[in-house]
């Protein structure tokens, strides 16, 4: 499926060469875990592990940024390159996303990166964050997500951006759009994409609050698909996956599309515009100390 071109451009002018070369190794490769026969080698970046399957022509893609897959700028560039490679390569029909990381699927937007920095930062930062929504949720792979740790906020949009979602059945995994605990608000993509999944009462309501769902109630609203023990959780993913393999890619598309294309365009007529509410409102006085005092609580937590 291809994404408007504007989105296209916009990756590539967004994928500034540093942010592909610091500290990664685009396109080495190495042999994946278990040896296994061609296609089986391992590529990816620092923070992006991709263990392709190409028998089965379907990858497994490890979010590798720890402590927490906090999405920094460059997770963020990592996983739009890492996922751009998987589509341009007809090998490949589906992706697993999961984490590397223990206890945590993803933190959400790494906090460092907006609080205490310019507004050419921040503006950077949440182009970077747009365009992961927009190419895992037009993506013409099928994504599956395999939560194997906590999901809050950024981390739970990546999730529902997927086409199913794999939740470990650990009662400190939760999920949700945790935003208005930190003092601050989803934007309206990431408001679109609750609605889309657990409907308009059910996000109206958890939006407010900034719930964070455990397994059984995830399940039970429809933000997750299954919940499962936790050794079971990519395998579940794969059994998903081989589900939504046997139907035909391309009918299967176009109708992912007819579903999704409304409320993607929705951010590519304004993605300026978002841009800059998103600016001015975390470059805020009163929103700057919202944040920095949530950072300092998530860092006395261990004390
Ligand atoms: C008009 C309006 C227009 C636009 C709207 C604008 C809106 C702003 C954007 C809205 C969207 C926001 C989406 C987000 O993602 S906001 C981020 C929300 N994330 C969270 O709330 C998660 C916070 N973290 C946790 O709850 C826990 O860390 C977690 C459960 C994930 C893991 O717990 P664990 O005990 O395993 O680890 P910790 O000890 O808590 O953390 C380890 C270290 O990592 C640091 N950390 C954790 N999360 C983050 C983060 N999101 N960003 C940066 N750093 C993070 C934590 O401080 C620890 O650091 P050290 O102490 O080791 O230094």
């Amino acid at each position: 499926m291809a994404l408007a071109s504007g989105v296209r451009f916009a990756a590539r002018a967004l994928l500034r060469p540093w942010a592909l070369l610091r500290g990664t190794t685009l396109g080495r490769t190495e042999p994946a875990a278990g040896g296994g026969g061609d296609g089986a080698r391992r590529f990816g970046s620092q923070r992006v592990l991709v263990e392709p399957d190409a028998a089965s022509g379907v990858a497994v893609m490890k979010l590798r940024n720890p402590p927490v897959n906090a999405l920094s700028l460059e997770l963020l560039t990592e996983l739009v390159i890492s996922l751009e490679k998987l589509e341009n390569d007809k090998t490949f029909r589906g992706v697993i996303l999961t984490s590397d990381c223990p206890r945590v699927f993803c933190a959400g937007l790494d906090l460092t990166e907006i609080c205490g920095r310019n507004p050419a930062h921040c503006a950077e930062y949440w182009k970077a964050m747009q365009e992961l929504w927009l190419r895992t949720y037009l993506s013409s792979l099928v994504l599956v997500a395999a939560i194997n740790g906590a999901c809050p906020a950024g981390g739970c949009i990546i999730a529902l951006s997927c086409d199913c979602r794999v939740l470990a059945d650990n009662p400190k995994y939760r999920i949700g759009l945790n935003e208005t605990l930190l003092g601050i608000i989803a934007p309206f993509w990431l408001k679109d994409t609750y609605v889309n999944t657990i409907g308009h009462r059910a996000s109206e309501q958890a939006l407010q609050l900034g719930s964070l769902f455990p397994p059984a109630e995830a399940l039970q609203v429809g933000l997750v698909d299954q919940v499962v023990p936790e050794d079971q959780v990519q395998s579940t993913a794969l059994s998903e996956m081989a589900r939504w393999l046997a139907v035909p890619d391309h009918a299967r598309q176009l109708t992912k599309n007819m579903m999704r294309k409304a409320t993607a365009d929705r951010l590519l007529r304004q993605r300026d515009a978002d841009t800059q509410n998103f600016v001015s409102f975390v470059c805020r006085d009163s929103i700057q100390k919202s944040l920095q005092a949530y950072l300092e609580k998530l860092r006395q937590r261990k004390g």
